[in-house]
């Protein structure tokens, strides 16, 4: 186990904290969106190689990047400009000191709180990963069309059990979905089957209609929690409960033995939600992370340190 500390910056970046949630205050109060997207981006940082900023390096023409495989293309580009923005502000206060992978986790913990969800110790130490493999994205990331087993295994994978993978899932209290990653649920569903049968078929109507153009216009997106998509809060699961759920994963955890206790309970108490959404958060926050000389601390967080003496 890496050795992480809630004071790891007291003496070299004093000021951390106070910088991160100032400059988490301003982004999300001006662009809302903000929290959604970068607890977004921290999910597919830590699930593949580690919690270390590697989905951060900006692609370019020379090499391939993490950011080059389809599943991180609609990664939202107000999950990048946080870290960034954070970056710079502590680069002022304490050049050279905190990683980007520290940056991140402490910004979505800020931006959690902010939008409503649980308050939770961030342990602080990461160091930024030496690389980013274009290869390691599609093993390491869920897919909405996947079997609970292959999710299952995923995220155990990484240590998560299935009552903190239910509870992490529930970051889809946030936040939305475009049209083509539920498109299979309301449209030919199957052979004879228009519908997915486990979806709420008024809601199916509705997204079959508001979907309609969505070939032609693929930004068309749907919010990923129908009734408080900008409210970190239990709905996600009360909603699932009801058929409303929109990716095919998300209903799947009301329907399979091993998660709908998981699903009912959360629904019924959101204190009991937010418990296990913390925990899972420290837990997510804790995956394959680098200390010492497996990683550094980037000078930029979409750039290595190539020519630094
Ligand atoms: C079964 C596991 C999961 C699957 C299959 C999955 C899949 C997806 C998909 C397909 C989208 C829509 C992306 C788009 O159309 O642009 C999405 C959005 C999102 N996911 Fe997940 N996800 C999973 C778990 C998680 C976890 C564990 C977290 C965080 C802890 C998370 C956070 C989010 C957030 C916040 C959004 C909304 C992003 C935004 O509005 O900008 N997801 N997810
Ligand atoms: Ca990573
Ligand atoms: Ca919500």
């Amino acid at each position: 186990e890496p050795q992480l500390t809630l004071d790891y910056y007291k003496t070299t970046c004093p000021d951390f904290a106070r910088i991160v949630t100032a400059t988490v205050t301003t982004k999300q109060i001006a662009t809302p969106t903000t929290a959604a997207a970068t607890l977004r981006v921290f999910f597919h940082d830590c699930m593949v190689d580690g919690c270390d900023a590697s989905v951060l390096i900006a692609p370019n023409s020379f090499h391939k990047e993490e950011r080059d495989n389809e599943l991180n293309h609609a990664l939202p580009g107000d999950g990048f400009d946080i870290v960034t923005r954070t970056k710079t502000a502590l680069e002022l206060a304490c050049p050279r000191t905190v990683s980007c992978a520290d940056i991140l986790a402490q910004v979505v913990r800020d931006l959690v709180v902010m939008v409503g969800g649980p308050n939770y110790p961030v342990l602080l130490g990461r160091k930024d990963s030496l690389v980013s493999r274009l290869s390691d994205v599609e093993p390491n990331l869920p897919q909405p069309n996947m079997t609970m087993d292959v999710i299952i295994n995923l995220f155990e994978s990484k240590g998560i059990t299935v009552h903190e993978m239910v509870a992490l899932v529930g970051a889809h209290t946030l936040g939305f979905a475009h049209c083509s990653e539920f498109a299979d649920r309301i449209y030919h569903y199957e052979k004879n089957i228009p519908t997915d049968p486990d979806m709420n078929p008024t809601y199916a109507e509705a997204l079959k209609k508001f979907c309609s153009n969505y070939t032609k216009d693929p930004t068309m997106s749907a919010f990923l929690d129908l009734y408080t998509p900008g409210k970190f809060d239990n709905m996600y699961y009360r909603n699932l409960l009801k058929g409303l759920g929109l990716l095919a994963t998300d209903q799947l955890m009301a329907e399979d033995p091993r998660t709908k206790p998981f699903v009912e309970r959360y629904a019924a108490n959101q204190t009991a939600f937010f418990e296990d959404f913390a925990e899972g958060m420290q837990k997510l926050g804790m995956v394959d992370v680098k200390t010492g000389d497996e990683g550094n601390v980037r000078d930029r967080c979409d750039v290595f340190n190539t020519f630094r003496a």
